[in-house]
């Protein structure tokens, strides 16, 4: 990026849906477009009025659920109808955009292109100056020809400067049509002459520029073979994008890579088109305090425009608009529902907890799921929701207790310590820390401050939080016996790679289907990459496909408790060497002193970790007996031992 100007501040901006257009990143008034440009978004309108339209996959045919019939809903309608508009005109005028930006790139391209070199497109389009010379003589012999044909003194030498005059003039014209149709050639086979290294232009910060030349080479890419200029390389094209896509979406280079080779090429700009759009407002019903159907009367009572979210879900809606503060109703302060994204319902429902079960949500903060899964246990069983981070814990406790969950253990570990602080569970969630590029609508920060670095660091993190979540189930459990994994980001990194990683490291695990009957397959190969087959049963979800924000979903099932020992462990390399996780979490722990009664066994004793009854019974009596002699003065008589 050395020597390139700093992005324009609207290219950072999430723009709500109907400012999609490029007017909000215009920043060069001079170069202002014709007003039918000036609406045209870049490739991805198609995904601004998916967005526009907030449809999840599922959700076409809400309009004829009939639980909806009374619904007040009106609004909504407007609303569509009026992002529709916007949207359609983006869309039809992107053909007509397409040759006019043509023009306009191709003027500003051959303007500044150097004299000596002129391409095709300096015959074509010639500098002003020179028009304007050409403009002169034209005139002139026009001038002439009228003269000569009034003078009435025609002798022989006369009429031979009139006639070489004349062919002059033909010569001209014909040279001038031959100019024109060489424009005409260009135009149809829509060749895309690549800015030099040193051209003016790379410098640009003109977005409509750049905009331009991102829509051109999209172009050529999905075109490659007829439209490529010379023997450029698919490569060359891309690098040049690469670093408009920067410049324009206002991404470091490293996470655009990254982000790019995710999709084909003009799907990818749908993704980062989607992204500077908000994702629509959803809320989770708490099935624990009331019904979807007498929420939605509530709010709508309050004069709140809302729809079911799709039908994939029976608890969520979707806000359009509200003339109240959403997150400050009467209803959401008597616990009524939670502020949720729709993708955020996800991992829950492919978790699928039974009543009674006893579930361990690991990385919970502000408990958005853990307040799910209590509702779907019905405040049975227990769950455990874990932060690592004491102050999030804060919000969770809070939610915990304005949505009526009776059946939670707020704690503050660090994941990797269990199952050494408690296992056996009958189903465990990692909604592991990530990096967050499924939710750049939401946080633009994210374009610019994560690093190669960090990503190392987080998906190194991932891979010690899913074995431990791994331990941390119970493989005999009656009626669980899952994990489920998911992300707010769609770099294979923090999903596939962490997924391949825990299938490697812990052959007694197996995905299974996550349930969720949309969502994108999870790939099994990606770039250099491959992964295990079964990879395919995970879930992917992109704001410009989904209307949600981006997600990753996988569910596995653990076959047995056993874990297998290095030599039974064929495919690992050195660095992945087999170490039991409670073993690492005790050396983490607190300075490296093994502070859990499970981290402190050897790796031989631990064979057969997961969870221990009897130990687990201990603890809690233990800790029991702890607190009503500290709180209420009662002594408790040690369990005698069998
Ligand atoms: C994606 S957020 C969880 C959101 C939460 N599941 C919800 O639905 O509200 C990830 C959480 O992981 C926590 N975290 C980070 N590192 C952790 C670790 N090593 N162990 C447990 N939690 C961790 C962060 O504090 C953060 O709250």
């Amino acid at each position: 990026m050395a020597g390139r100007p700093a992005p324009k501040k609207g290219a950072n901006k999430a723009a709500p849906p109907a400012q999609t257009n490029n007017n909000k990143r215009k920043s060069n008034p001079s170069k202002e477009p014709s007003s039918k440009k000036a609406k045209v978004a870049p490739v991805a309108a198609k995904g601004g009025k998916k967005s526009a339209k907030a449809a999840a996959p599922q959700d076409d045919s809400e309009d004829d659920d009939e639980s909806w019939a009374y619904g007040a809903v009106s609004g909504s309608d407007d609303s569509e109808i009026e992002m529709d508009d916007e949207f359609v005109s983006a869309e039809e005028g992107s053909d007509i955009e397409v040759g006019a930006l043509n023009d306009d790139f191709l003027g500003d391209e051959f303007a500044e292109s150097d004299e000596e070199s002129k391409g095709p497109g300096a015959a074509m389009f010639g500098s002003d100056d020179e028009e304007e010379e050409n403009q002169g003589e034209e005139e002139e012999d026009e001038e002439d020809i009228f003269a000569s044909n009034s003078e009435d003194d025609s002798d022989e030498d006369d009429m031979e400067a009139k006639s070489r005059k004349l062919d002059a003039a033909a010569q001209a014209e014909a040279e001038e049509a031959e100019a024109e149709m060489q424009t005409n050639i260009m135009l149809e086979s829509d060749k895309y002459v690549l800015p030099g290294e040193d051209h003016e232009i790379l410098q640009s910060t003109d977005l409509q520029v750049v905009q331009a030349r991102i829509q051109e080479i999209v172009r050529v890419l999905n075109n490659f073979r007829e439209m490529r200029e010379g023997n450029r390389s698919r490569n060359d094209y891309i690098s040049q994008l690469l670093k408009d896509l920067c410049l324009y979406y206002g991404y470091n280079e490293y996470l655009m890579e990254k982000l790019f080779y995710i999709f084909p090429v003009s799907e990818a700009i749908e993704f980062f088109e989607a992204n500077e759009v908000p994702r629509p407002v959803t809320i989770r019903t708490n099935t624990l305090k009331t019904r979807r159907r007498e929420l939605a009367q509530s709010l709508i009572n309050r004069g709140v425009n809302l729809d079911p979210v799709g039908k994939w879900s029976k608890v969520g809606l979707q806000v359009f608009d509200s003339p109240v503060p959403i997150g400050a109703t009467p209803e959401y302060l008597a616990g009524h529902y939670m502020l949720q994204a729709a993708s955020s319902f996800l991992p829950v429902m492919a978790l699928a907890p039974q009543e009674h079960e006893r579930v361990l949500d690991m990385a919970s903060a502000p408990g958005g799921k853990s307040t799910y899964i209590a509702a779907l246990l019905k405040n049975t069983g227990m769950v455990f929701a874990n932060d690592a981070n004491k102050d999030r814990t804060k919000s969770l406790v809070a939610n915990i207790h304005r949505l009526g969950v009776k059946n939670a253990v707020v704690c503050n570990y660090d994941g990797r310590e269990f199952p050494g602080v408690i296992g056996g569970f009958d189903r465990v969630l990692l909604d592991a820390p990530c990096s967050g590029t499924g939710v750049i609508s939401k946080d633009a920060s994210v374009k610019t401050n994560k690093s190669e670095q960090d990503f190392q660091m987080l998906s190194q993190l991932q891979k010690q939080l899913i074995l431990a979540a791994i331990d941390s189930v119970d493989a005999g459990s009656k009626t669980g016996g899952y994990i489920v994994y998911s992300t707010c980001s769609v770099t294979v990194d923090e999903n596939e790679d962490v997924v391949n990683y825990a299938l490697k490291k812990r052959p007694n695990v197996k995905l299974v289907s996550t349930g969720l009957d949309f969502g994108k397959e999870g790939f099994t190969r990606f770039r250099e990459k491959v992964f295990h087959p079964s990879i395919s049963l995970t879930r992917r979800y992109y704001p410009h496909m989904h209307n949600m924000d981006g997600f990753y979903v996988a569910k596995f099932k653990k076959v047995s408790n056993k874990i297998p020992k290095k030599e039974d462990n064929v495919d690992l390399d050195e660095e992945e060497e087999f170490t039991p996780i409670v073993e690492e979490a005790g050396k983490r722990n607190r300075g490296g002193k093994k502070s859990s009664a499970a981290a402190a066994k050897s790796a031989e004793e631990v064979d057969q970790i997961g969870f221990n009854a009897d130990e687990d019974e201990e603890l809690i009596r233990a800790s029991q007996a702890k607190l009503l002699q500290t709180q209420k003065g009662i002594k408790l008589r040690p369990k005698k031992s069998a």
